[in-house]
């Protein structure tokens, strides 16, 4: 395949990982150790926030009271649309059962989680929507109790709109917790509350190294870092919407990276001439983390063929991937390693970010080669059961020592025994037999 790099990268993105490590695992030692008095003084440290902790019923209400009903509306829209999308895919959740020998019946359930804690970043941007998709997500998943927690502003705490949101997808407690304190005022269970099963959405290197080192005491959803997107574009693309959107996720922070792959160079150096104005009429800080990120971590790579682009995509797996080209039908039948995928220049990034209804809640740094992003399977376990007969236990009985013996697990073996032992005297059958190694 013939690709060449127009504009390449000059830095993957990578955190300084061990830092951070270092700085969240001495702060989980500390809320351990400390419980919630030093969660309140981390909050005080980091965040300049000394009120409750716990938000009340009343300061529900009055954020709701607070906020421009044209807002509410707005967010009452992304909601909907949301849920609908959720609800679509509750309905491809389902059991099954199956007669695998002659009385002996096996089955799968998918039970949702206890309680689950979404985090919903606050520090730089107020994001709504990562409110919207989180809760709303583990609400029609079944989930018995979600807590949300968000970083405080000093003086006001959570933003009013994001308590809206939060508040209109049913969480039915919300912390006043930013960072790894409310990671792990969620994860311990503080403040009166479940400890969380799983904890899931997105935040910043705190955030995800805290769900990182938590995992395996409890779920999460992903690993995330920061976030990524690419275009596809071929000849009948519009440059300068093309430009737009690599700039609206480049907007996202300094090391997010925006790929734009295409079959046509024209189209790419047009992309590229425009790219900087759309950034210097960006408001700050916006601009700055923009224009860093095209910087050090845009490429442009332009392609022989619409095959070498798609191959670009697999190998990048993006978190977003939006292609603009013709044949949409061709590209989603042929695509395999991406989070998110948007069709046609009609859709963009942003609108599944802030309202169309797939969640945003996507896998970063290439993971969309081994996982999708967040659903409502995410907060549900795959189990199993089975039962059987006595002359498919018999059946059973037989393999299951002769197996065991060869393992050399002679209390298995045992197990089988004994229900050979009593079932053959009463119902005898061929499988009885087959016990001699
Ligand atoms: N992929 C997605 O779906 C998606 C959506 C929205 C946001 N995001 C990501 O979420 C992240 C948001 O990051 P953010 O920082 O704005 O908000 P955040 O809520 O993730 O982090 C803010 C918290 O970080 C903690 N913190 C800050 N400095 C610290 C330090 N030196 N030591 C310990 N803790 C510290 C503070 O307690 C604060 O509450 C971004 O990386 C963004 O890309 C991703
Ligand atoms: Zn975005």
């Amino acid at each position: 395949m013939t690709v060449t790099h127009l504009k390449a990268a000059k830095h993957r993105p990578e955190s300084d990982q061990a830092d951070t490590r270092a700085t969240v695992e001495a702060m989980l030692a500390e809320i351990r150790a400390g419980g919630e008095a030093r969660v309140a003084s981390y909050a005080s440290e980091l965040d300049r926030w000394d009120g409750p902790l716990l938000v009340d019923h009343d300061t529900r209400r009055a954020a709701a009271a607070r906020l421009p009903e044209s807002l509410k509306e707005d967010i009452r829209f992304a909601h909907a649309n949301i849920r609908r999308f959720a609800e679509a895919q509750m309905r491809t959740v389902q059991g099954c059962e199956v007669e695998i020998l002659p009385g002996l019946i096996a089955g799968q359930r998918q039970i949702p989680v206890s309680a689950a804690g979404c985090y919903v970043p606050g520090g730089r941007y107020s994001h709504i929507a990562s409110a919207l998709m989180t809760i709303t997500t583990a609400k029609v998943a079944g989930v018995g109790h979600i807590t949300a927690c968000s970083p405080p502003r000093p003086g006001e705490g959570i933003p009013a709109a994001i308590l809206y949101a939060m508040d209109l997808c049913g969480a039915d407690a919300i912390l006043n917790l930013g960072g790894v304190q409310g990671v792990a005022a969620m994860a311990e269970g503080l403040y009166g509350l479940p400890r969380v099963d799983i904890l899931v959405g997105p935040g910043n290197q705190y955030v995800a190294e805290a769900k990182r080192i938590l995992f395996g005491e409890i779920g999460i959803d992903m690993f995330a870092g920061p976030t990524d997107s690419m275009v596809l574009a071929d000849a009948t693309a519009d440059p300068e919407i093309v430009a737009v959107d690599l700039v609206s996720q480049a907007e996202h922070g300094w090391n997010s990276p925006v790929w734009l792959a295409t079959t046509d160079r024209a189209l790419a150096e047009k992309v590229m001439q425009i790219v900087p104005g759309l950034i210097d009429a960006l408001p700050e800080p916006n601009a700055s983390s923009a224009r860093a990120a095209w910087a050090d971590f845009a490429e442009v790579i332009l392609c022989e063929d619409r095959e070498a682009m798609a191959r670009v995509a697999d190998d990048y797996a993006p978190e977003h991937l939006h292609v603009q080209a013709a044949d949409l039908d061709w590209w989603l039948e042929r695509l395999r390693a991406y989070g998110s995928l948007f069709l046609g220049e009609e859709t963009t990034v942003a609108y599944g970010d802030k309202a169309s209804g797939p969640n945003h809640v996507l896998p970063t740094s290439g993971a969309a080669r081994y996982t999708g992003g967040l659903s409502v399977h995410k907060f549900m376990k795959t189990v199993t059961w089975q039962r059987a007969d006595r002359a498919a236990s018999r059946q059973l009985g037989g393999a299951t020592a002769r197996i065991s013996r060869v393992e050399g697990m002679e209390g298995h073996a045992r197990a089988a025994d004994i229900r050979l032992e009593r079932y053959a005297a009463t119902e005898p059958g061929p499988a009885a037999a087959k016990t001699a190694v």
